[in-house]
């Protein structure tokens, strides 16, 4: 039985038959550039924990810097061992290769809480239609998982341990930059309110104009991702999409929309998006952190950008718009 969404059909559904054609061209992606001269920071997090200042210090300016500029950065030498990374990719890998039909019944009753995610069914233009497939796991559900996805359940179990350490570190470092005090992230982004997405990318089947992950910034406060070799990541900086090459030694960390708002703009939470793989599938694994939904989140630093807001109205906000549009606005909508 097929694993792969109707990707074709569905499309077509929505946008009638003539979807853009297929082109030969791998460089369609006109604006994209290499990372060549601009190179994404990568960051030594041994260096925070070995005990010596200066190397500490300078990884701080490092990691501050880049989060200010980039949005984005590479981290490497965060201590979570390779299989960790083996085992929760080969558990993504089986549930992505379930029949369609099982993923999208509609009580996914032995995967209670788990969501899953195809195309863009508010896609208002093929621009909005994205070419792959995701599971949405709420962490404060993983325990209820039914024993035959006791894999599974351990797996995720082991993963968002290892990944919520480093998260809470990296937190903390940028956080204590622009004056939030350590035990905010401990306090309001437990690990039960984060979640994680299993994103599964298919291989180009439109034209260019069709993303495997359309542009968008992240609602949390920070994103950790880990990917495979295939690499079609791209961010945006000086108006121009650069590709995220992919390292087995690295995961890529971004600011959310979250912490562009506590931080008052300092930190950027910079728009992405994911090209689908010439004729190859790619998979990733996106931990976001995110605090309760009725946290409310308030600028620190003077004078403030954004009025105060609870993490359910950006939520619901973000939704409606994503539903209106087919995109969603974001955090212009809370300028002051
Ligand atoms: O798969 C990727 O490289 C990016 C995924 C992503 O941006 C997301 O899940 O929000
Ligand atoms: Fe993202």
């Amino acid at each position: 039985m097929a694993s792969q969404p109707p990707f074709k059909t569905n499309f077509c559904s929505i946008f009638g038959s003539s979807f853009p054609k297929q082109s030969s061209d791998s460089n369609t992606y006109t604006s994209t550039i290499q990372t060549g001269g601009l190179k994404l920071p990568v960051i030594d997090l041994s260096h925070l924990t070995s005990g010596e200042e200066i190397k500490s210090k300078r990884c701080v300016k490092q990691m501050v810097a880049a989060a200010n500029e980039w949005g984005f950065f590479q981290i490497v030498n965060h201590g979570i061992p390779k299989d960790v990374f083996e085992m929760m990719f080969l558990e993504e890998k089986k549930l992505f290769d379930l029949p369609f039909s099982a993923k999208v019944r509609e009580r996914f009753s032995d995967l209670s809480k788990i969501s899953y995610r195809w195309g863009n069914p508010n896609a208002t233009s093929p621009a909005q239609y994205s070419l792959s497939e995701a599971f949405h796991i709420t962490l404060s559900e993983i325990s209820k998982f039914s024993d035959d996805r006791n894999n599974l359940r351990t797996t995720v179990e082991t993963y968002v341990q290892e990944i919520a350490r480093v998260a809470q570190m990296i937190c903390q470092v940028l956080g204590k930059q622009v004056n939030v005090n350590s035990e905010y992230f401990e306090n309001i982004c437990e690990l039960k309110n984060s979640f994680l997405r299993l994103n599964k990318y298919h291989p180009r089947v439109f034209g260019s104009e069709v993303f495997g992950l359309v542009p968008h910034t992240d609602t949390s406060f920070l994103t950790i991702l880990s990917q495979d070799q295939i690499g079609g990541l791209e961010l945006k900086k000086n108006g121009e999409w650069i590709s995220v090459k992919p390292s087995s030694e690295a995961l890529t960390v971004n600011i959310g929309d979250m912490f562009q708002a506590l931080s008052n703009g300092v930190y950027q939470s910079v728009r992405h998006r994911v090209i689908s793989p010439a004729n190859i599938e790619r998979m990733s694994i996106a931990f976001f952190v995110c605090p309760y939904l009725e946290t409310e989140i308030e600028c620190f630093g003077y004078p403030k950008k954004y009025r105060r807001f609870s993490f359910r109205e950006y939520k619901e906000q973000s939704e409606r718009d994503v539903k209106e549009t087919g995109d969603k606005v974001g955090l212009s909508r809370f300028l002051i």
